[in-house]
Parts: C-alpha cells; sequence; structure tokens
C-alpha cells in the first residue's frame, strides 16, 4: 500500500505526521510512505533525520492585508498544486493523510481532485485555515479536542481520535533519558522548551528566575532554547551573571532531536502551549507549567493549555504575566510541593489518549481504496 504524508512548517504538524508513518509502517508490512513538505519548513531537516523519503513542493502562507504578495502567494500555491499533482501521478499512493501546515493545501487538495481517498489531522482546538477548508473535500478528518468538533459541519466523516505521539516517547524509561542526556538522577530534572521554534519571552523569563532557582541544590534545568535562541539566551544568562563554565545543574541547548530523553528525564515541564508537545507531557503524565503563544491563531496555544489547567494537570502563566515574575512562583510551587506535584502528574496522566494511534491508522485503512492496493 502507497501512502503519501504531508505536514510542516513547525514540529506540531510535523511529529504527529511521523507517528502515523511509524504507525503505518508496523500495521501494514508492504506500506511504501513518502513524506512531502517543503524546503523552508523544519520538516526538511527532520523528515529525512527520520529515515522517510522526502520530496518537496513551493507553497507558502497567504500574505494579509491583500498585496502584490498576496497574488505571489496564490501563485504559488497554484504551482504547488501542480507539483503536488506530478508527485501523485508518479507515485500514485492509495491514500494522501495532511497533518496541517500550508503544504498540506496544494496536496491534499490535488490529491482529493485525483479522486485519491484523503485523511486530515487537526492538532489543535482551534482549526487551522488550510484544514478547514480542506475538510469539504476530504474522506476523513481526527481531532484532537472535543472543542474542535463544532468547526467541522459534516460530522460523519469526523473522529475524535486524540493526537498520535511518536512512539518512542511513550515507553523511555527515566533514567534512560538522565544518563543519554547526562544529568544526574538524584534531583528533581525540569525540562524548558519553548517548542520546535523556540520562545523568546520564556528564555528571558528564565533567565531571569535562574538567579535564585539555581541555589537550590536539589533540582537541575536542561533548557531547550530554540534552533534561533540559543545565542541570544547565553547573552541573557550573561547579563545575569550566570556562567555556565563548569556548572551542572543548567544545561542549555539548541534544539534536541531525542525529545524523548528529555521527556523521560523531566519531572517538571515548563512550555508553551502546542497540541502535540501537550499530548505528549499528558501521555507521560508530566506536571507542567505552561505560558502559551499570545499570538497563535485564534489564541489557540490559550485554549489547549487551559483544558489542561481545568483538570488541575498545569499551572497558566499568560505571557503578559511573565514580567511580574509569576513564572517563578508557579514554579516554585511544584517544586516544593511534592502531593501537588503528584496530583499533576496524575491528572495529566488522566488526559492522554493512548489509543490514539491505533484508530488514526485503522481509520486510514478504511478509507483507502481497497481494490487498489
Ligand atoms: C507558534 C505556533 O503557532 N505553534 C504551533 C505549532 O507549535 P510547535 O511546532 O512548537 O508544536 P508543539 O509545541 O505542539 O510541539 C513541538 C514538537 O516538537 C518537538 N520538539 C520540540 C523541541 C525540541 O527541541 N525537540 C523536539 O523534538 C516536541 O517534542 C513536539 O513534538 O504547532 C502546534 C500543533 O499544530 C500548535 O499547537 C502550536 O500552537
Amino acid at each position: 500500500m502507497r501512502i503519501i504524508i504531508t505536514g510542516g512548517g513547525t514540529g506540531g504538524h510535523i511529529y504527529p505526521a511521523l507517528a502515523i508513518a511509524k504507525g503505518l509502517q508496523n500495521k501494514i508490512r508492504e506500506a511504501e510512505i513518502l513524506y512531502v513538505g517543503t524546503k523552508k519548513g523544519l520538516e526538511a531537516e527532520i523528515v529525512p533525520k527520520a529515515g522517510l523519503p522526502f520530496q518537496t513542493i513551493s507553497v507558502e502562507g497567504l500574505s494579509r492585508p491583500f498585496s502584490y504578495r498576496t497574488l505571489a502567494s496564490v501563485f504559488k500555491a497554484c504551482k504547488g498544486c501542480w507539483e503536488g499533482w506530478h508527485i501523485l501521478r508518479a507515485f500514485r499512493p492509495h491514500v494522501v493523510i495532511g497533518t496541517g501546515g500550508y503544504v498540506c493545501g496544494p496536496l491534499v487538495f490535488a490529491a482529493a481532485t485525483l479522486g485519491i481517498p484523503t485523511l486530515l489531522h487537526e492538532q489543535n482546538a482551534v482549526p487551522g485555515l488550510t484544514n478547514r477548508i480542506l475538510a469539504r473535500l476530504v474522506d476523513g478528518i481526527c481531532v484532537t479536542f472535543e472543542d474542535s468538533l463544532k468547526y467541522f459541519p459534516a460530522k460523519e466523516k469526523v473522529h475524535l481520535t486524540g493526537l498520535p505521539v511518536r512512539q518512542e516517547i511513550m515507553g523511555m524509561e527515566r533514567l534512560t533519558g538522565i544518563k543519554a542526556l547526562g544529568l544526574s538522577a538524584n534531583k528533581t530534572t525540569i525540562v524548558v522548551t519553548g517548542g520546535s521554534r523556540g520562545a523568546r519571552s520564556l528564555n528571558l523569563a528564565m533567565s531571569r528566575a535562574y538567579g535564585k532557582l539555581l541555589q537550590r541544590d536539589q533540582v537541575q534545568f536542561y533548557h531547550i532554547t530554540g534552533p534561533g535562541g540559543y545565542e541570544e539566551m547565553l547573552s541573557f544568562l550573561a547579563q545575569e551573571n550566570i556562567s555556565l563554565d563548569g556548572r551542572e545543574n543548567l544545561r542549555i541547548v539548541p534544539y534536541l532531536y531525542e525529545m524523548e530523553y528529555a521527556l523521560a528525564a523531566a519531572d517538571i515541564i515548563v512550555g508553551r502551549a502546542g497540541a502535540s508537545f501537550l499530548s505528549e507531557i499528558m501521555l507521560r503524565g508530566l506536571p507542567s507549567v505552561l505560558v502559551p503563544y499570545p499570538y497563535a491563531a485564534a489564541n489557540h496555544q490559550e485554549y489547549n493549555a487551559r483544558s489542561l489547567e481545568k483538570k488541575g494537570a498545569a499551572k497558566m502563566v499568560l505571557d503578559q504575566e511573565l514580567e511580574q515574575g509569576k513564572l517563578f512562583t508557579a514554579l516554585e510551587e511544584i517544586i516544593n510541593n511534592v502531593s501537588l506535584r503528584a496530583e499533576m502528574a496524575e491528572a495529566a496522566k488522566g488526559m492522554g489518549k493512548i489509543n490514539a494511534l491505533d484508530e488514526i491508522t485503522q481509520l486510514i485503512v478504511g478509507i483507502s481504496k481497497p481494490e487498489q492496493r
């Protein structure tokens, strides 16, 4: 069975796609998978590393308000459809799966017009524009949050599956992660991450909090700055007179490809509220302080974070509250109060949807055209 998977731009669209790819490879022995993305998206780095064949089409977001750049992006989308059509003709997939991001638009559109079965996965509580438009054409839509059901009127093709998480994240032992990252097994480990692109305001707020936090003997931090924020983080720390030389309780890295190590090692998370990441910390049962990205489309990260906060799985601090030191206060409370931490961990675990991948792969097999397999 030949399958095209497309989705990209940021890790939040790519990692669910990779989880689905792995799930299909495990379920269907003769599965032949091609990943289609863009040259500029993070997928161009991540997907080849994951060992999947990768091809690209040209596409970018529609620039708004309307200007000559909007016309240029419409032209690019048409070119993307044309390139997508060529890939579809050459690969002849039995099914095309889109996990969001601009790249999905032309490819899923071209597949649907050629009569190839198509399925979308929506990660966020408030769906993105591309998926809302494509929803009319596709054969199935899988959603992560119950809240997003209302945005898709064709109820018969919408399925509340949850978000598929990479297998390696689910099963790893804490000690394996601790050893791989060179951390101490006896300390409370706090992993800080601003999502696949990093978060400047979170880096800045943490650099200001580290002065006090690092005085504690029993905690250690593994801080992922995001690829573009690493150098700046070093200068933030220098401004606070925090040196990394010989320091074992604070590790700063730009990006971690093997996120499973950090999630296994972590006792507490400080992060943004991207849907993929939240699904990962729920499945691992990790208490967290979440700082939603305030400019995400339709403010969806705040809705994502609130859903965990409501259940007692996370504490939420708004980006505009960072200046007031609220992040430090929330984190201190979780570090100090071990029973609160355990309750939060339990609540997070209760929210994880462990069968998401299974349900999605079953749906994919169901909609693919059996006579063509
Ligand atoms: C700014 C913005 O609009 N972000 C969106 C984007 O977030 P983003 O791409 O940041 O996605 P998430 O925060 O949901 O997930 C990040 C993913 O990258 C992985 N990771 C991260 C850092 C690292 O060093 N290594 C690594 O592997 C995480 O394990 C996770 O799988 O897509 C998500 C899913 O559609 C949305 O919910 C987010 O709102």
